[in-house]
């Protein structure tokens, strides 16, 4: 596509300027040879900083945030490249990046907003979808691609520019299908902007993001978001959840709504649950039929997650029996719910827990196998200072031994958010440590062979994130280290009961 086409008649660009453009990207490090460059005001920063380092890279032509005007760079690559300069860069960027990306409109989206489960929900879809032969796209915290293949992403909801990119890829490959987790900052941020989902889904909403939202009600609000700013042809809502009630009832929302959950009222719902350390069990009534879900996951919020994915696909045409079959190959996600086992050592469990609700689920989630339970949590820095307190007063209601210690202090002193999280009742008993590994060691060196240690916060990060720096690092690395190795999630033999 030339520039002009993309462009005009919002910017004009003069013939002799005009040029063949491959991608658009909005960070100067995703900039391939061939793209156009978006130089735009962000929060910390100018992308108008970055302008040289695109050009660098290969950029053909740049578009930038400020005042009217234009200017000619040299490139090491082109003659020059041209610099045009807009106040409405920001008003039309998503009108340009759907006239860039228009095939995108014929997909099948689904898109998966909720504090916790939005990671699950997504990739249980796309684990069903691949069951029944129809390949699924998947873009998100755990990466951007066709399940399984997913190449690292930089943020939960990309930008809007990599997400178009990424579905016109998989279009051309074939694909119609994917599902996107769509963070409150990404709604914010208009990073869904002008996409049409098939179905929106709501997984819960608990706290979490306060330093950016600054309130549940303002959190809420982005979320609700999704359903009444955007176009959808479906809800699925989670009604076992206060939010998703109030969002269920809410007269806003312009089409069907569906709900899903344990409740009475619930369209999907799930009842007569049976949990064991292996697994668990429940029947499931639907619009579509009746039957017995059979999973091989631990915890009822992946009931909850599993039977979105189902509802969400079965909104589709998906067929309803051939999704119950396929439910009982899931696999748990990365860093969700990971079991880590040892000869007589404690099961060790990894999972990304990260705000209160989480760990408490994860923390109930293991009461059935009525062992003792160490809990290694931290908190991130430069996220929610007020989830610290209530993170630590999970851990102490549901945790016979904590562990505090480091979780991404990112530019923080980890003191400080230490200070933080013991700022509440019954966490005198808590140990402090901030190295993770040795946190770790120390947690599992004082529980009983016959114990369970819960390490929280990082499931499947590859990283420790101090002062803007992300030094190598894995809860799983540490395992292994110290002699552990994956268990898959259905542990054979008798060493859990269940
Ligand atoms: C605070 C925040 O949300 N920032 C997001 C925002 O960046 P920004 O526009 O403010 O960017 P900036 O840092 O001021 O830089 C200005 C411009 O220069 C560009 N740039 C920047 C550096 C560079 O080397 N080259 C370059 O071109 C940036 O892409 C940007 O366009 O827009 C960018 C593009 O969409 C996001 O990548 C970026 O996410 C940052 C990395 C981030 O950490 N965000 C977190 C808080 C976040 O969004 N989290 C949610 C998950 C929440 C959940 O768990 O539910 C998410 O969806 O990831
Ligand atoms: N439906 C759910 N309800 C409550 N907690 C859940 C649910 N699903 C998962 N969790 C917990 O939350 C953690 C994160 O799950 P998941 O990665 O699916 O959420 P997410 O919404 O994608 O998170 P993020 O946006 O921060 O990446 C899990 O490791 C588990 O502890
Ligand atoms: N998407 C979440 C991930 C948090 C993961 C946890 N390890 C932390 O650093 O707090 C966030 O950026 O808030």
């Amino acid at each position: 596509m030339k520039l002009s086409q993309m462009v005009m008649p919002e910017l004009f660009i003069p013939p002799e300027w005009d040029r063949e453009f491959a991608q658009i990207a909005v960070d100067s490090r995703d900039v391939q040879p061939g793209d156009v460059f978006i130089a735009r005001r962000g929060l910390k920063s100018h992308g108008e900083e970055h302008i040289a380092a695109a050009i660098e890279q290969g950029a053909v032509a740049v578009l930038a945030e400020g005042e009217l005007g234009f200017r000619c760079e040299q490139s090491p690559h082109f003659p020059a490249v041209p610099v045009f300069f807009s106040s409405d860069i920001a008003a039309c960027l998503t009108v340009w990046l759907h006239r860039r990306y228009a095939s995108v409109a014929d997909m099948k989206l689904v898109a998966v907003t909720g504090t916790n489960g939005k990671s699950s929900v997504t990739q249980y879809m796309a684990q069903l979808a691949g069951f029944c032969a129809v390949p699924c796209g998947v873009l998100g915290t755990l990466g951007n691609g066709v399940w399984p293949d997913l190449q690292t992403s930089r943020n939960t909801t990309a930008d809007l520019s990599v997400i178009l990119r990424n579905l016109q890829s998989m279009q051309e490959r074939g694909v119609n299908t994917a599902a996107l987790e769509v963070s409150s900052h990404g709604l914010t941020q208009q990073r869904v902007a002008g996409l049409n989902f098939c179905v929106a889904v709501l997984t819960n909403l608990t706290q979490d993001h306060l330093d950016y939202h600054g309130s549940m009600a303002d959190y809420f609000a982005a979320k609700r978001q999704l359903f009444v700013g955007h176009d959808i042809q479906a809800a699925l809502i989670n009604i076992d959840d206060d939010y998703g009630r109030r969002l269920a009832a809410d007269t806003a929302i312009n089409t069907d709504v569906m709900t899903y959950g344990a409740s009475d009222q619930a369209s999907v719902r799930y009842s007569a649950v049976k949990m064991q350390a292996r697994g668990m069990q429940a029947w499931l009534d639907t619009p579509w039929g009746s039957g017995l879900l059979v999973l091989p996951l631990i915890g009822e919020f992946n009931l909850a997650n599993a039977t979105a994915a189902i509802a969400a696909l079965a909104l589709q045409g998906f067929d309803f029996v051939q999704l119950l079959q396929a439910a009982q190959k899931l696999e748990p996600v990365a860093g969700r719910m990971e079991l880590y086992v040892k000869d007589n050592a404690p099961l060790a469990v990894v999972d990304f827990a990260h705000t209160p609700d989480a760990l408490l689920n994860v923390l109930q989630a293991l009461k059935p196998w009525n062992k003792k339970i160490t809990a290694v949590f931290g908190c991130g820095g430069d996220r929610d200072r007020s989830k610290r307190p209530l993170m630590a007063q999970v851990a102490a209601a549901h945790a016979d031994i904590v562990w505090l210690t480091d979780d991404n202090p990112r530019s923080e002193d980890p003191q400080q958010i230490f200070a933080d999280a013991l700022n509440t009742e019954n966490t005198s008993d808590f140990y402090c440590e901030h190295d993770r590994s040795r946190a770790i060691a120390q947690a599992l060196d004082m529980t009983a062979a016959d114990g369970i240690v819960v390490i929280a916060g990082k499931g499947h990060e590859n990283y420790q994130e101090v002062q803007g720096v992300k030094l190598p690092y894995s809860d799983a690395a540490v395992l292994s280290q110290l002699g552990y190795r994956k268990a898959g999630q259905l542990l054979s033999g008798d060493e859990h009961a269940e």
